[in-house]
């Protein structure tokens, strides 16, 4: 038996209609959401990712500010970046693409995003806010995560969801998302000083791996009829690969496929976040 493939392409392109439409409303009120992005050195992955978000804005309706450096950036000019950004009227929000190029502080970069223009949700303003259970931008790839499963009907109230990787990104947040009242799952978290893994992945009924080693979660780590969430991406021989072993496929109900499964549905959450921001200014609670 195969798993059935949770094909978040086609949730994204859902999504990315849905939001299309309120782009126009927006428009109508004289309101023009911009999503900028600053984008440090020629990491390949990176300028794939960041060319990919441009096109997504093309298509929703979001005008698009890239603002591109060199490798040798230091801090205080792409400090200088930022308060630009911070400054542009145009830009309703923006991201700074991570990661940085060793010797760039990134946490001093987040730092300084304007709270109300962060729309990768990692600024710690909103990181704190997700802490607090207060309203704001969520960050992407987690509530990507958490709205490909709900299109999908994956139970998460009560289920035992096991995150492999507590990168500030993805686990960490990701964990706070799925233990709110809204979601209710029972999270552990793993990491690389987790003693016995493999009985906790296997205890699981949603495993989710943001490890970012190819393969690395293999059949016999999985429950039979669990589902299988695969962020992680490397590179072979110039492809991408995820985290998920080819053999899980046989054991899991369900599996996102890596390409075509997160990275899609996280690019359609940061079309989102500008969205939602843009709307609340609309409403005047800016
Ligand atoms: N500030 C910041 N915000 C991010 O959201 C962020 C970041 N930094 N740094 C890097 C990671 C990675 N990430 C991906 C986005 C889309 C795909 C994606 O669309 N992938 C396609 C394949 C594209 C390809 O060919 O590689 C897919 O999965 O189908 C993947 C990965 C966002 N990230």
């Amino acid at each position: 038996m195969t798993a059935d493939r949770i094909d978040g392409l086609a949730v994204a392109a859902q999504i990315k209609d849905e939001l299309a439409v309120r782009v126009a409303a927006l428009r109508e009120k004289g309101i023009v959401p911009g999503l900028g992005t600053v984008l440090v050195g020629s990491d390949p992955g990176s300028q794939i990712y960041v060319g990919g978000k441009h096109k997504d804005c093309a298509q929703v309706g979001i005008e698009s500010i890239r603002v591109d450096l060199p490798d040798d950036t230091t801090q205080a000019q792409l400090e200088e970046a930022i308060h630009a950004l911070n400054e542009n009227p145009a830009c309703t929000g923006y991201i700074v693409q991570l990661p940085l190029p060793k010797g760039l502080d990134e946490n001093a970069a987040l730092a300084l995003i304007d709270p109300d223009k962060d729309a990768d949700g990692l600024a710690p303003a909103s990181l704190g806010k997700l802490v607090l259970n207060e309203a704001g931008p969520l960050p992407c790839t987690p509530r990507g995560i958490v709205e490909l499963l709900r299109r999908h009907d994956v139970e998460l109230n009560g289920a035992e969801v096991c995150v492999v990787g507590r990168g500030t990104t993805v686990g960490r947040p990701l964990g706070l998302l799925l233990t709110r009242k809204s979601e209710n799952a029972t999270v552990t978290l793993c990491h690389t000083g987790t003693k016995d893994l493999a009985a906790h992945t296997q205890a699981a009924d949603i495993v989710i791996a943001a490890v970012g080693r190819t393969g690395f979660l293999t059949a016999d780590m999985v429950k039979p009829g669990a589902v299988v969430v695969d962020v992680g991406v490397t590179r072979v021989d110039g492809k991408p690969a995820g985290d998920v072993h080819p053999d899980v496929w046989e054991v899991a109900s369900m599996v996102t496929p890596n390409p075509g499964g997160v990275g899609p549905m996280t690019r359609a959450m940061l079309l989102s976040n500008v969205i939602d921001r843009a709307e609340q200014m609309a409403a005047g609670q800016a």
